[in-house]
C-alpha cells in the first residue's frame, strides 16, 4: 500500500496548473518534489492533503480515499503547509499541546514528545512561553514542523520545510527527516533547497508545465552520483541556458 495519485488535474481560472498527473509513492521513500516557482508544487501537495479539490483525478493514501475514509486518512498524515497557519495568540507550547489533544495523545505521550522535539529544535526554550505572533519566520516553521510530526504520521508532507530555517536548524531538520523515515512511512517534501534535498531524498519528482517530467530514484536522476541534483535539474529544465548569450552584461561595469 502506498500513496497513489491518479489523473490529477487542476486549473485556476484559465491557468491549467496540473494536467493528468499520475504518481505512486511507496512506503520507505522520501520523495522530493522539485520545479520552478509557480509550477504547481504546493497545489499538488494541497490536493493530496484534500485542502484543494482537484477538477478530476483521485488520491488514495495507503489504500484509503478521502471520499470514503476522510477521518482515518487525515489521522495518518501530518503536514507543514507553505503558509504554515498556526494559532498566533497561543504560545508555542500551548499550540503544540493543543495539536497533541486534537490527535488524542495521552498527557504523558504529549509531554514526552513535545519536550523532546522542543529541546531538539529550540535552543531558546523561553521563547516557547511567548505568543507565536512575535516569532520569527524560522521559529514559526519549527513549531509547524514539530506539530506535523507529533502524532507520528505514516505520511509526512512538508512544503518548503527548509525555507527560513537557519543553517543549524536546517541540519537538525535533515537529521530529523532521516530518523523519521522508515520502511512503514512515506515522507513527501517540496523544496528549492537542493543541498538539503540531496541529504534526505530517495526519490525525485520534477514538475513542469503541469506534468511530472521526471519521476524516479535519486541515483537515476544524478546518473549514479555523476551529477549533483542541482546540475541534473538545470539540465532537465534549462538545457540551453548556459550556452545562450547572456543578456545581463549591462550590470558588469
Ligand atoms: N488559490 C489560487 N487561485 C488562483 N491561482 C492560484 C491559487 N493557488 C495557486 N495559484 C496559481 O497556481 C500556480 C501554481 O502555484 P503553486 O503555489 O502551486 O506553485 P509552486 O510550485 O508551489 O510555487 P513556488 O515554488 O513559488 O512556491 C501559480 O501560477 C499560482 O499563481
Amino acid at each position: 500500500m502506498s500513496v497513489e495519485i491518479s489523473g490529477l488535474t487542476k486549473a485556476f481560472g484559465r491557468k491549467q496548473v496540473l494536467q493528468d498527473l499520475h504518481l505512486s509513492i511507496e512506503k520507505g521513500q522520501c520523495y522530493c518534489l522539485l520545479g520552478k516557482n509557480g509550477v504547481g508544487k504546493s497545489t499538488f501537495l494541497n490536493c493530496i492533503l484534500d485542502l484543494i479539490k482537484p477538477d478530476s483525478g483521485s488520491v488514495s493514501i495507503f489504500g484509503q480515499s478521502y471520499a470514503q475514509h476522510s477521518l482515518a486518512v487525515k489521522q495518518k498524515l501530518g503536514a507543514l503547509c507553505e503558509d504554515n497557519p498556526l494559532i498566533e495568540e497561543f504560545t508555542g507550547l500551548e499550540y503544540l499541546n493543543f495539536v497533541a489533544k486534537l490527535y488524542k495523545l495521552s498527557p504523558a505521550e504529549a509531554e514526552e514528545r513535545i519536550s523532546s522535539l522542543t529541546n531538539y529544535f529550540f535552543t531558546d526554550q523561553e521563547s516557547l512561553q511567548k505568543n507565536i505572533a512575535g516569532y520569527s519566520t524560522g521559529m514559526k516553521k519549527k513549531v509547524g514542523i514539530a506539530a506535523a510530526i507529533l502524532h507520528k504520521p505514516d505520511l509526512l508532507i512538508l512544503d518548503e520545510p527548509f525555507t527560513g530555517l537557519d543553517p543549524i536548524a536546517a541540519q537538525l531538520l535533515v537529521k530529523l527527516i532521516r530518523s523519521y523515515s522508515n520502511p512503514n512511512r512515506v515522507v513527501l517534501i517540496s523544496s528549492h533547497d537542493l543541498n538539503y534535498v540531496e541529504k534526505v531524498a530517495t526519490h525525485i519528482g520534477v514538475l513542469n508545465d503541469g506534468r511530472l517530467i521526471y519521476n524516479g530514484s535519486v541515483q537515476e536522476f544524478t546518473m549514479n552520483g555523476e551529477n549533483l541534483i542541482d546540475q541534473a535539474l538545470f539540465q532537465l529544465l534549462l538545457p540551453h541556458h548556459l550556452t545562450k548569450e547572456s543578456n545581463i552584461d549591462w550590470m558588469l561595469n
